[in-house]
Protein backbone atom coordinates (compact mmCIF):
# COMPACT_ATOMS: atom_id res chain seq x y z
CA UNK A 1 0.00 0.00 0.00
CA UNK A 2 0.91 3.70 -1.00
CA UNK A 3 1.81 6.01 1.69
CA UNK A 4 0.48 9.24 2.82
CA UNK A 5 1.69 12.38 1.37
CA UNK A 6 -0.74 14.96 3.83
CA UNK A 7 2.45 14.72 6.61
CA UNK A 8 4.27 17.92 5.79
CA UNK A 9 3.69 19.79 8.89
CA UNK A 10 5.12 19.58 12.18
CA UNK A 11 6.45 16.30 13.72
CA UNK A 12 7.28 15.54 17.19
CA UNK A 13 10.86 14.73 18.05
CA UNK A 14 11.90 12.46 21.22
CA UNK A 15 14.74 12.98 23.82
CA UNK A 16 16.68 9.63 24.65
CA UNK A 17 14.50 9.76 28.21
CA UNK A 18 11.01 10.24 26.86
CA UNK A 19 11.83 7.12 24.12
CA UNK A 20 12.63 5.23 26.84
CA UNK A 21 9.74 6.27 29.38
CA UNK A 22 7.17 5.67 26.32
CA UNK A 23 8.70 2.18 26.38
CA UNK A 24 7.91 1.64 30.32
CA UNK A 25 4.54 2.81 30.22
CA UNK A 26 3.25 0.31 27.06
CA UNK A 27 5.12 -2.43 28.38
CA UNK A 28 3.31 -1.79 31.89
CA UNK A 29 0.25 0.07 32.70
CA UNK A 30 -0.82 -0.41 28.77
CA UNK A 31 -0.47 -4.19 28.75
CA UNK A 32 1.56 -4.46 26.09
CA UNK A 33 4.27 -7.20 25.72
CA UNK A 34 7.82 -6.89 24.40
CA UNK A 35 7.46 -9.48 21.89
CA UNK A 36 4.03 -7.66 20.55
CA UNK A 37 5.65 -4.43 19.88
CA UNK A 38 9.24 -5.74 18.73
CA UNK A 39 6.62 -8.10 15.78
CA UNK A 40 4.79 -4.32 15.04
CA UNK A 41 7.98 -3.09 14.68
CA UNK A 42 9.77 -5.51 12.69
CA UNK A 43 7.09 -5.37 10.37
CA UNK A 44 6.95 -1.63 9.80
CA UNK A 45 10.45 -1.83 9.01
CA UNK A 46 9.71 -4.66 6.53
CA UNK A 47 6.94 -2.33 4.98
CA UNK A 48 8.33 0.36 4.61
CA UNK A 49 11.80 -1.52 2.65
CA UNK A 50 8.91 -2.94 0.60
CA UNK A 51 7.55 0.71 -0.31
CA UNK A 52 10.93 1.81 -1.56
CA UNK A 53 12.79 -1.20 -2.70
CA UNK A 54 11.17 -3.79 -4.91
CA UNK A 55 12.49 -7.26 -4.66
CA UNK A 56 12.60 -7.61 -7.47
CA UNK A 57 15.60 -5.28 -8.32
CA UNK A 58 16.87 -5.27 -4.54
CA UNK A 59 16.67 -8.81 -3.55
CA UNK A 60 19.54 -9.79 -1.22
CA UNK A 61 18.98 -7.99 1.96
CA UNK A 62 21.66 -8.24 5.30
CA UNK A 63 20.45 -7.61 8.32
CA UNK A 64 23.28 -6.61 11.29
CA UNK A 65 21.28 -7.18 14.30
CA UNK A 66 22.44 -5.68 17.61
CA UNK A 67 22.36 -6.87 21.32
CA UNK A 68 18.84 -5.21 22.34
CA UNK A 69 15.36 -4.71 21.03
CA UNK A 70 16.52 -2.90 18.23
CA UNK A 71 18.40 -5.47 17.00
CA UNK A 72 15.30 -8.57 17.25
CA UNK A 73 13.46 -5.57 15.22
CA UNK A 74 15.58 -6.69 12.71
CA UNK A 75 15.32 -10.35 13.30
CA UNK A 76 11.67 -9.74 12.70
CA UNK A 77 12.09 -7.53 9.96
CA UNK A 78 14.38 -10.43 7.80
CA UNK A 79 11.56 -12.82 8.26
CA UNK A 80 8.73 -10.51 6.89
CA UNK A 81 11.03 -9.79 4.26
CA UNK A 82 11.44 -13.40 3.46
CA UNK A 83 7.59 -13.71 2.79
CA UNK A 84 8.10 -10.74 1.18
CA UNK A 85 9.91 -12.66 -1.49
CA UNK A 86 13.80 -11.21 -0.75
CA UNK A 87 16.61 -13.16 0.62
CA UNK A 88 17.42 -12.12 3.75
CA UNK A 89 20.88 -12.84 5.42
CA UNK A 90 21.54 -12.12 8.90
CA UNK A 91 24.32 -11.10 11.36
CA UNK A 92 24.05 -11.81 14.60
CA UNK A 93 27.37 -11.48 16.87
CA UNK A 94 26.01 -10.92 20.40
CA UNK A 95 22.87 -13.55 21.00
CA UNK A 96 21.23 -13.17 24.28
CA UNK A 97 19.52 -16.68 25.33
CA UNK A 98 16.08 -15.02 26.20
CA UNK A 99 13.36 -17.22 25.03
CA UNK A 100 12.10 -14.25 23.01
CA UNK A 101 15.43 -13.88 20.90
CA UNK A 102 16.46 -18.18 20.43
CA UNK A 103 12.39 -18.39 19.21
CA UNK A 104 13.35 -15.76 16.73
CA UNK A 105 16.14 -16.95 15.56
CA UNK A 106 14.68 -20.84 15.38
CA UNK A 107 11.43 -19.48 13.15
CA UNK A 108 14.72 -17.67 10.41
CA UNK A 109 16.27 -20.69 10.69
CA UNK A 110 12.97 -22.98 9.78
CA UNK A 111 13.34 -21.09 6.72
CA UNK A 112 16.83 -21.60 5.96
CA UNK A 113 17.52 -18.40 5.92
CA UNK A 114 21.78 -18.20 6.57
CA UNK A 115 22.92 -16.74 9.78
CA UNK A 116 26.50 -15.10 8.99
CA UNK A 117 29.58 -14.56 11.68
CA UNK A 118 31.31 -11.66 11.66
CA UNK A 119 34.38 -13.55 10.27
CA UNK A 120 32.20 -14.99 7.27
CA UNK A 121 31.02 -11.61 6.19
CA UNK A 122 32.24 -10.89 2.54
CA UNK A 123 35.14 -8.34 2.47
CA UNK A 124 33.12 -5.94 -0.08
CA UNK A 125 29.57 -5.92 0.39
CA UNK A 126 28.91 -4.54 -2.32
CA UNK A 127 28.78 -7.30 -4.66
CA UNK A 128 26.97 -9.54 -1.90
CA UNK A 129 23.89 -7.63 -1.05
CA UNK A 130 21.19 -5.41 -2.24
CA UNK A 131 20.36 -3.77 0.82
CA UNK A 132 22.23 -3.04 4.53
CA UNK A 133 19.82 -3.58 7.52
CA UNK A 134 21.37 -1.20 10.38
CA UNK A 135 19.50 -3.04 13.36
CA UNK A 136 22.83 -2.49 15.82
CA UNK A 137 21.93 0.33 17.83
CA UNK A 138 18.26 1.88 18.97
CA UNK A 139 17.82 4.62 21.47
CA UNK A 140 19.24 2.71 24.53
CA UNK A 141 22.70 3.39 22.41
CA UNK A 142 25.52 5.24 24.26
CA UNK A 143 29.37 6.01 24.66
CA UNK A 144 31.14 4.80 21.45
CA UNK A 145 30.29 1.42 19.68
CA UNK A 146 32.13 -1.38 21.11
CA UNK A 147 33.42 -4.52 19.29
CA UNK A 148 32.70 -6.05 17.07
CA UNK A 149 30.09 -3.46 16.55
CA UNK A 150 32.39 -0.57 15.82
CA UNK A 151 33.58 -2.55 12.61
CA UNK A 152 30.61 -3.16 11.31
CA UNK A 153 29.69 0.46 11.32
CA UNK A 154 32.97 1.30 9.97
CA UNK A 155 32.12 -1.16 7.42
CA UNK A 156 28.72 1.15 6.06
CA UNK A 157 30.46 4.34 6.54
CA UNK A 158 32.60 3.03 4.36
CA UNK A 159 29.86 1.99 1.74
CA UNK A 160 29.26 5.57 1.56
CA UNK A 161 32.63 6.88 0.30
CA UNK A 162 31.32 4.22 -2.51
CA UNK A 163 28.48 5.80 -3.05
CA UNK A 164 30.29 9.57 -3.76
CA UNK A 165 32.32 7.68 -6.16
CA UNK A 166 29.02 6.52 -7.67
CA UNK A 167 30.05 2.72 -7.69
CA UNK A 168 27.31 0.36 -7.25
CA UNK A 169 26.86 -0.03 -3.41
CA UNK A 170 23.76 -1.49 -1.52
CA UNK A 171 21.24 1.07 0.30
CA UNK A 172 21.74 0.99 4.10
CA UNK A 173 18.10 1.07 6.05
CA UNK A 174 18.81 1.85 9.83
CA UNK A 175 16.24 0.63 12.52
CA UNK A 176 15.22 3.87 14.38
CA UNK A 177 18.62 5.21 14.94
CA UNK A 178 21.56 5.39 12.43
CA UNK A 179 23.97 3.53 14.23
CA UNK A 180 26.78 4.80 16.33
CA UNK A 181 24.48 8.43 16.05
CA UNK A 182 23.98 10.30 19.33
CA UNK A 183 20.24 9.32 19.90
CA UNK A 184 19.34 12.76 20.41
CA UNK A 185 22.74 14.90 18.51
CA UNK A 186 22.73 12.40 15.37
CA UNK A 187 26.19 12.42 13.67
CA UNK A 188 27.99 14.40 16.21
CA UNK A 189 31.35 14.37 13.57
CA UNK A 190 29.96 14.33 10.31
CA UNK A 191 31.43 10.80 10.56
CA UNK A 192 28.72 8.12 10.94
CA UNK A 193 26.48 6.05 8.98
CA UNK A 194 24.47 7.87 6.28
CA UNK A 195 21.33 5.66 5.59
CA UNK A 196 19.29 5.97 2.71
CA UNK A 197 16.17 4.78 4.63
CA UNK A 198 15.59 5.43 8.28
CA UNK A 199 12.22 3.77 10.00
CA UNK A 200 11.74 5.57 12.91
CA UNK A 201 9.83 3.70 15.57
CA UNK A 202 7.03 5.08 17.57
CA UNK A 203 7.75 8.59 17.10
CA UNK A 204 11.52 9.56 15.92
CA UNK A 205 14.42 10.12 17.84
CA UNK A 206 15.92 13.91 17.95
CA UNK A 207 18.74 12.76 16.27
CA UNK A 208 16.18 12.12 13.28
CA UNK A 209 15.89 15.92 12.13
CA UNK A 210 19.64 15.41 11.31
CA UNK A 211 18.41 12.51 9.10
CA UNK A 212 19.39 14.19 5.31
CA UNK A 213 18.78 10.59 3.33
CA UNK A 214 15.45 10.28 1.00
CA UNK A 215 13.39 7.90 2.73
CA UNK A 216 11.77 8.81 6.06
CA UNK A 217 9.69 6.49 7.52
CA UNK A 218 7.57 6.01 10.81
CA UNK A 219 6.54 2.47 11.68
CA UNK A 220 5.27 1.33 15.08
CA UNK A 221 1.02 2.01 14.77
CA UNK A 222 0.53 0.94 18.37
CA UNK A 223 0.63 4.28 20.15
CA UNK A 224 -2.87 4.65 21.60
CA UNK A 225 -4.12 8.27 22.24
CA UNK A 226 -3.26 7.97 25.78
CA UNK A 227 0.24 8.32 24.99
CA UNK A 228 -0.18 10.52 22.43
CA UNK A 229 -1.76 13.08 24.49
CA UNK A 230 0.58 13.02 27.35
CA UNK A 231 3.90 13.40 24.98
CA UNK A 232 2.28 15.70 22.51
CA UNK A 233 3.06 13.85 20.11
CA UNK A 234 2.24 15.07 16.44
CA UNK A 235 2.76 12.51 13.92
CA UNK A 236 1.43 11.74 10.64
CA UNK A 237 -1.24 9.68 10.03
CA UNK A 238 -1.21 6.42 8.57
CA UNK A 239 -2.87 5.71 5.49
CA UNK A 240 -5.62 2.96 5.32
CA UNK A 241 -4.45 -0.44 6.92
CA UNK A 242 -1.14 0.28 6.30
CA UNK A 243 1.98 -0.60 8.84
CA UNK A 244 3.62 2.89 8.06
CA UNK A 245 4.01 6.20 6.46
CA UNK A 246 6.73 8.31 4.92
CA UNK A 247 7.34 11.12 6.78
CA UNK A 248 8.24 14.37 4.64
CA UNK A 249 8.69 15.24 1.29
CA UNK A 250 8.75 12.38 -1.31
CA UNK A 251 12.04 12.47 -2.90
CA UNK A 252 12.56 13.88 -6.44
CA UNK A 253 11.87 11.48 -8.85
CA UNK A 254 13.31 10.80 -12.07
CA UNK A 255 9.86 10.65 -13.86
CA UNK A 256 11.82 8.78 -17.18
CA UNK A 257 12.85 6.45 -15.07
CA UNK A 258 9.72 5.01 -13.51
CA UNK A 259 8.64 1.91 -14.71
CA UNK A 260 7.42 -1.63 -13.39
CA UNK A 261 8.41 -4.82 -14.73
CA UNK A 262 5.16 -6.73 -14.43
CA UNK A 263 5.52 -10.48 -13.16
CA UNK A 264 2.11 -12.09 -13.67
CA UNK A 265 1.21 -15.97 -14.86
CA UNK A 266 0.84 -16.34 -18.32
CA UNK A 267 -2.48 -15.66 -20.03
CA UNK A 268 -2.44 -18.35 -21.98
CA UNK A 269 -5.21 -18.51 -25.58
CA UNK A 270 -6.48 -21.76 -24.67
CA UNK A 271 -7.21 -20.14 -21.09
CA UNK A 272 -9.58 -17.51 -22.56
CA UNK A 273 -13.63 -18.07 -22.14
CA UNK A 274 -14.77 -18.28 -25.88
CA UNK A 275 -17.08 -15.46 -24.87
CA UNK A 276 -15.69 -12.33 -23.76
CA UNK A 277 -18.06 -11.10 -21.91
CA UNK A 278 -17.34 -14.24 -19.35
CA UNK A 279 -13.57 -13.67 -19.54
CA UNK A 280 -14.44 -9.81 -18.81
CA UNK A 281 -16.21 -11.51 -15.81
CA UNK A 282 -13.87 -13.50 -14.70
CA UNK A 283 -11.41 -11.06 -14.35
CA UNK A 284 -13.27 -8.33 -12.71
CA UNK A 285 -14.43 -10.90 -10.15
CA UNK A 286 -10.45 -11.25 -9.84
CA UNK A 287 -10.61 -7.55 -9.40
CA UNK A 288 -13.31 -8.05 -6.60
CA UNK A 289 -11.41 -10.69 -5.34
CA UNK A 290 -7.93 -8.77 -5.08
CA UNK A 291 -9.54 -6.08 -3.17
CA UNK A 292 -8.78 -3.15 -5.83
CA UNK A 293 -10.01 0.08 -5.36
CA UNK A 294 -13.22 0.70 -7.42
CA UNK A 295 -12.66 -1.91 -10.24
CA UNK A 296 -15.78 -0.52 -11.93
CA UNK A 297 -13.69 2.70 -12.44
CA UNK A 298 -13.41 2.63 -16.16
CA UNK A 299 -12.34 5.47 -18.47
CA UNK A 300 -14.92 6.23 -21.45
CA UNK A 301 -13.47 7.95 -24.32
CA UNK A 302 -15.68 9.76 -26.82
CA UNK A 303 -15.21 12.00 -29.85
CA UNK A 304 -17.74 14.21 -30.97
CA UNK A 305 -18.42 15.38 -34.71
CA UNK A 306 -14.76 17.29 -34.52
CA UNK A 307 -13.09 14.17 -34.21
CA UNK A 308 -11.63 15.32 -31.06
CA UNK A 309 -11.41 12.95 -28.33
CA UNK A 310 -12.09 13.25 -24.90
CA UNK A 311 -11.42 10.67 -22.34
CA UNK A 312 -13.11 10.87 -18.48
CA UNK A 313 -13.74 8.15 -15.40
CA UNK A 314 -17.13 6.79 -14.72
CA UNK A 315 -18.05 3.55 -13.04
CA UNK A 316 -19.50 0.53 -14.60
CA UNK A 317 -23.20 0.02 -13.27
CA UNK A 318 -24.02 -3.73 -15.00
CA UNK A 319 -22.60 -5.74 -17.18
CA UNK A 320 -23.95 -8.40 -19.41
CA UNK A 321 -24.76 -9.78 -22.81
CA UNK A 322 -26.08 -6.65 -23.94
CA UNK A 323 -23.02 -4.34 -22.59
CA UNK A 324 -21.79 -2.24 -19.89
CA UNK A 325 -24.10 0.45 -18.52
CA UNK A 326 -22.66 3.62 -16.41
CA UNK A 327 -24.76 6.70 -15.70
CA UNK A 328 -24.40 10.66 -16.08
CA UNK A 329 -25.11 13.53 -17.00
CA UNK A 330 -27.57 13.71 -20.35
CA UNK A 331 -26.60 17.45 -20.84
CA UNK A 332 -22.98 16.61 -19.96
CA UNK A 333 -19.68 16.85 -22.46
CA UNK A 334 -19.88 12.98 -22.97
CA UNK A 335 -24.20 12.84 -23.80
CA UNK A 336 -22.87 15.64 -26.40
CA UNK A 337 -20.35 13.91 -27.99
CA UNK A 338 -22.20 10.43 -27.52
CA UNK A 339 -25.08 12.37 -29.55
CA UNK A 340 -23.07 13.32 -32.39
CA UNK A 341 -20.53 9.83 -32.37
CA UNK A 342 -22.01 6.80 -31.02
CA UNK A 343 -19.03 4.96 -31.14
CA UNK A 344 -16.83 4.78 -28.07
CA UNK A 345 -14.69 3.18 -25.78
CA UNK A 346 -13.77 1.99 -22.06
CA UNK A 347 -10.88 1.11 -20.30
CA UNK A 348 -9.78 -0.79 -17.02
CA UNK A 349 -6.81 -0.81 -15.49
CA UNK A 350 -6.53 -3.07 -12.76
CA UNK A 351 -3.05 -2.13 -11.18
CA UNK A 352 -2.73 -4.59 -8.43
CA UNK A 353 -3.35 -7.25 -11.43
CA UNK A 354 -1.05 -6.29 -14.15
CA UNK A 355 -4.13 -6.42 -16.46
CA UNK A 356 -6.05 -3.77 -18.74
CA UNK A 357 -9.05 -4.31 -20.88
CA UNK A 358 -10.04 -2.35 -23.64
CA UNK A 359 -13.51 -2.58 -25.25
CA UNK A 360 -15.00 -0.82 -27.79
CA UNK A 361 -18.34 -0.77 -29.18
CA UNK A 362 -21.56 1.81 -29.80
CA UNK A 363 -23.15 3.61 -27.29
CA UNK A 364 -27.21 4.25 -26.33
CA UNK A 365 -29.14 5.33 -23.80
CA UNK A 366 -30.57 2.59 -21.32
CA UNK A 367 -34.51 3.28 -20.83
CA UNK A 368 -35.95 5.46 -18.82
CA UNK A 369 -37.34 2.83 -16.66
CA UNK A 370 -34.00 1.51 -16.02
CA UNK A 371 -32.86 4.69 -15.07
CA UNK A 372 -35.25 5.50 -12.96
CA UNK A 373 -34.57 2.27 -11.39
CA UNK A 374 -31.33 2.77 -10.58
CA UNK A 375 -31.49 6.56 -9.60
CA UNK A 376 -34.13 5.46 -6.62
CA UNK A 377 -31.17 2.97 -5.41
CA UNK A 378 -28.19 5.38 -4.98
CA UNK A 379 -27.73 7.13 -1.35
CA UNK A 380 -30.33 10.10 -1.35
CA UNK A 381 -27.39 12.69 -1.33
CA UNK A 382 -26.10 11.30 -4.94
CA UNK A 383 -29.76 12.12 -5.81
CA UNK A 384 -29.99 15.56 -5.14
CA UNK A 385 -26.26 16.03 -6.23
CA UNK A 386 -27.51 14.81 -9.06
CA UNK A 387 -30.68 17.88 -9.67
CA UNK A 388 -27.82 20.55 -8.68
CA UNK A 389 -25.08 19.09 -10.79
CA UNK A 390 -25.41 21.04 -14.25
CA UNK A 391 -22.40 19.24 -15.51
CA UNK A 392 -19.70 20.24 -17.88
CA UNK A 393 -20.67 23.54 -17.43
CA UNK A 394 -19.06 26.45 -15.60
CA UNK A 395 -20.53 27.41 -12.13
CA UNK A 396 -19.86 30.33 -9.75
CA UNK A 397 -18.87 29.30 -7.33
CA UNK A 398 -19.42 25.88 -5.19
CA UNK A 399 -21.23 27.97 -2.29
CA UNK A 400 -23.99 27.97 -5.63
CA UNK A 401 -24.12 23.76 -5.37
CA UNK A 402 -24.22 23.76 -1.21
CA UNK A 403 -27.07 26.41 -1.05
CA UNK A 404 -29.23 24.76 -3.74
CA UNK A 405 -27.78 21.10 -1.95
CA UNK A 406 -29.64 22.68 0.84
CA UNK A 407 -32.67 23.83 -0.21
CA UNK A 408 -34.00 20.14 -2.04
CA UNK A 409 -31.99 18.29 1.45
CA UNK A 410 -34.60 20.11 3.27
CA UNK A 411 -37.29 20.09 0.77
CA UNK A 412 -36.90 15.88 0.63
CA UNK A 413 -36.18 15.61 4.39
CA UNK A 414 -39.55 13.94 5.01
CA UNK A 415 -38.16 10.89 3.41
CA UNK A 416 -40.67 11.50 0.07
CA UNK A 417 -39.36 10.49 -3.42
CA UNK A 418 -36.69 12.74 -5.02
CA UNK A 419 -38.08 12.61 -8.73
CA UNK A 420 -35.21 11.82 -11.25
CA UNK A 421 -34.38 14.88 -13.21
CA UNK A 422 -34.87 14.15 -17.24
CA UNK A 423 -31.18 15.15 -17.22
CA UNK A 424 -29.94 12.24 -15.81
CA UNK A 425 -29.47 8.61 -16.99
CA UNK A 426 -27.51 5.40 -18.19
CA UNK A 427 -25.77 4.64 -21.31
CA UNK A 428 -25.27 1.02 -22.72
CA UNK A 429 -22.14 0.57 -24.65
CA UNK A 430 -23.12 -2.56 -26.71
CA UNK A 431 -19.42 -4.23 -27.19
CA UNK A 432 -17.91 -5.21 -30.41
CA UNK A 433 -14.26 -5.39 -29.97
CA UNK A 434 -12.25 -6.43 -26.70
CA UNK A 435 -8.82 -6.90 -25.82
CA UNK A 436 -7.38 -8.52 -23.18
CA UNK A 437 -3.80 -7.23 -21.68
CA UNK A 438 -1.93 -9.04 -18.80
CA UNK A 439 1.67 -7.48 -18.31
CA UNK A 440 4.93 -9.42 -18.36
CA UNK A 441 8.49 -9.17 -17.66
CA UNK A 442 10.16 -7.14 -20.26
CA UNK A 443 7.33 -5.93 -21.91
CA UNK A 444 6.74 -8.91 -23.81
CA UNK A 445 3.01 -9.05 -22.76
CA UNK A 446 0.32 -10.91 -23.31
CA UNK A 447 -2.73 -9.50 -25.60
CA UNK A 448 -5.66 -11.24 -26.40
CA UNK A 449 -8.14 -9.88 -29.00
CA UNK A 450 -11.66 -10.71 -28.96
CA UNK A 451 -14.20 -9.96 -31.47
CA UNK A 452 -18.36 -10.12 -29.91
CA UNK A 453 -19.00 -13.71 -30.73
CA UNK A 454 -15.98 -14.58 -32.97
CA UNK A 455 -12.85 -15.35 -31.52
CA UNK A 456 -9.88 -13.92 -33.41
CA UNK A 457 -6.55 -13.63 -32.45
CA UNK A 458 -3.77 -13.82 -29.33
CA UNK A 459 -0.56 -12.12 -29.58
CA UNK A 460 2.52 -11.26 -27.67
CA UNK A 461 3.60 -7.48 -28.09
N1 LIG B 1 8.01 1.63 21.98
C1 LIG B 1 9.26 1.29 21.91
O1 LIG B 1 9.96 1.90 22.59
C2 LIG B 1 9.73 0.23 21.01
C3 LIG B 1 11.09 -0.05 20.84
N2 LIG B 1 11.54 -0.93 19.97
C4 LIG B 1 12.93 -1.05 19.64
O2 LIG B 1 13.70 -1.16 20.77
C5 LIG B 1 14.82 -0.28 20.66
C6 LIG B 1 15.37 0.03 21.98
O3 LIG B 1 15.79 -1.20 22.48
P1 LIG B 1 16.75 -1.38 23.72
O4 LIG B 1 16.28 -0.50 24.83
O5 LIG B 1 16.87 -2.81 23.96
O6 LIG B 1 18.06 -0.74 23.22
P2 LIG B 1 19.03 -0.93 21.96
O7 LIG B 1 19.29 0.47 21.55
O8 LIG B 1 18.51 -1.87 21.00
O9 LIG B 1 20.38 -1.55 22.50
C7 LIG B 1 20.63 -1.87 23.82
C8 LIG B 1 21.81 -2.87 23.81
O10 LIG B 1 22.93 -2.26 23.19
C9 LIG B 1 24.03 -2.24 24.10
N3 LIG B 1 24.77 -1.03 23.92
C10 LIG B 1 24.45 0.24 24.22
N4 LIG B 1 25.43 1.09 23.87
C11 LIG B 1 26.41 0.34 23.35
C12 LIG B 1 27.70 0.63 22.83
N5 LIG B 1 28.17 1.88 22.80
N6 LIG B 1 28.43 -0.39 22.35
C13 LIG B 1 27.98 -1.67 22.40
N7 LIG B 1 26.78 -2.01 22.93
C14 LIG B 1 26.01 -1.01 23.39
C15 LIG B 1 23.39 -2.38 25.45
O11 LIG B 1 24.30 -2.96 26.32
P3 LIG B 1 24.70 -2.22 27.70
O12 LIG B 1 25.32 -0.91 27.33
O13 LIG B 1 23.41 -2.03 28.42
O14 LIG B 1 25.63 -3.17 28.31
C16 LIG B 1 22.22 -3.28 25.18
O15 LIG B 1 22.64 -4.62 25.08
C17 LIG B 1 14.26 0.88 19.89
O16 LIG B 1 15.23 1.71 19.35
C18 LIG B 1 13.47 0.16 18.89
O17 LIG B 1 14.29 -0.29 17.83
C19 LIG B 1 10.61 -1.80 19.22
O18 LIG B 1 11.06 -3.10 19.24
C20 LIG B 1 9.22 -1.81 19.77
C21 LIG B 1 8.70 -0.53 20.28
C1 LIG C 1 -13.41 7.17 -10.35
C2 LIG C 1 -14.38 8.13 -10.97
C3 LIG C 1 -15.67 7.71 -11.26
C4 LIG C 1 -16.57 8.57 -11.85
N1 LIG C 1 -17.80 8.11 -12.16
C5 LIG C 1 -18.66 8.89 -12.81
C6 LIG C 1 -19.91 8.39 -13.24
O1 LIG C 1 -20.24 7.19 -13.04
N2 LIG C 1 -20.74 9.21 -13.87
C7 LIG C 1 -20.40 10.51 -14.13
O2 LIG C 1 -21.21 11.22 -14.72
N3 LIG C 1 -19.23 11.02 -13.77
C8 LIG C 1 -18.33 10.25 -13.11
N4 LIG C 1 -17.12 10.74 -12.73
C9 LIG C 1 -16.80 12.14 -13.10
C10 LIG C 1 -16.35 12.16 -14.57
O3 LIG C 1 -15.01 11.66 -14.67
C11 LIG C 1 -16.41 13.55 -15.23
O4 LIG C 1 -15.68 14.47 -14.47
C12 LIG C 1 -17.83 14.05 -15.40
O5 LIG C 1 -18.72 13.00 -15.75
C13 LIG C 1 -17.89 15.12 -16.49
O6 LIG C 1 -17.39 14.63 -17.71
P1 LIG C 1 -17.65 15.32 -19.13
O7 LIG C 1 -17.61 16.82 -18.90
O8 LIG C 1 -16.56 14.87 -20.03
O9 LIG C 1 -18.99 14.87 -19.61
C14 LIG C 1 -16.20 9.91 -12.14
C15 LIG C 1 -14.90 10.33 -11.85
C16 LIG C 1 -14.01 9.45 -11.28
C17 LIG C 1 -12.60 9.91 -11.00
C1 LIG D 1 -20.63 12.92 -11.19
C2 LIG D 1 -20.88 11.48 -10.90
N1 LIG D 1 -22.00 10.91 -11.25
C3 LIG D 1 -22.25 9.62 -10.98
C4 LIG D 1 -21.35 8.83 -10.35
C5 LIG D 1 -21.67 7.41 -10.06
O1 LIG D 1 -22.21 7.37 -8.78
P1 LIG D 1 -23.13 6.17 -8.23
O2 LIG D 1 -22.18 5.07 -7.90
O3 LIG D 1 -23.81 6.73 -7.04
O4 LIG D 1 -24.09 5.87 -9.32
C6 LIG D 1 -20.13 9.38 -9.95
C7 LIG D 1 -19.10 8.60 -9.28
O5 LIG D 1 -17.97 9.04 -9.02
C8 LIG D 1 -19.88 10.75 -10.23
O6 LIG D 1 -18.72 11.32 -9.87
K1 LIG E 1 19.74 1.00 14.22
Amino acid sequence: MASSLQNQGSITYLTQREAAEIDEILMGPLGFSVDQLMELAGLSVATSMAEVYKPSEYNRVLAICGPGNNGGDGLVAARHLYHFGYKPFVCYPKRTSKPLYSGLVTQLESLSIPFLSVDELPVDWSNDFDILVDAMFGFSFHGAPRPPFDNLIEKLVHLNNYKQRQQKSPVIVSVDIPSGWHVEEGDVNGEGIKPDMLVSLTAPKLCAKKFSGPHHFLGGRFVPPSIAEKYKLHLPPYPGTSMCVRIGKPPQIDISALRENYMSPDFLEEQVEADPIDQFRKWFDDAVAAGLKEPNAMALSTTGKDGKPSSRMVLLKSVDKDGFVWYTNYESRKARELSENSHASLLFYWDGLNRQVRVEGSVQKVSDDESEQYFHSRPRGSQIGAIVSKQSTIVPGRHVLHQLYKELEEKYSDGSLIPKPKHWGGYRLQPERFEFWQGQQSRLHDRCLLYLGNRRTGSRI
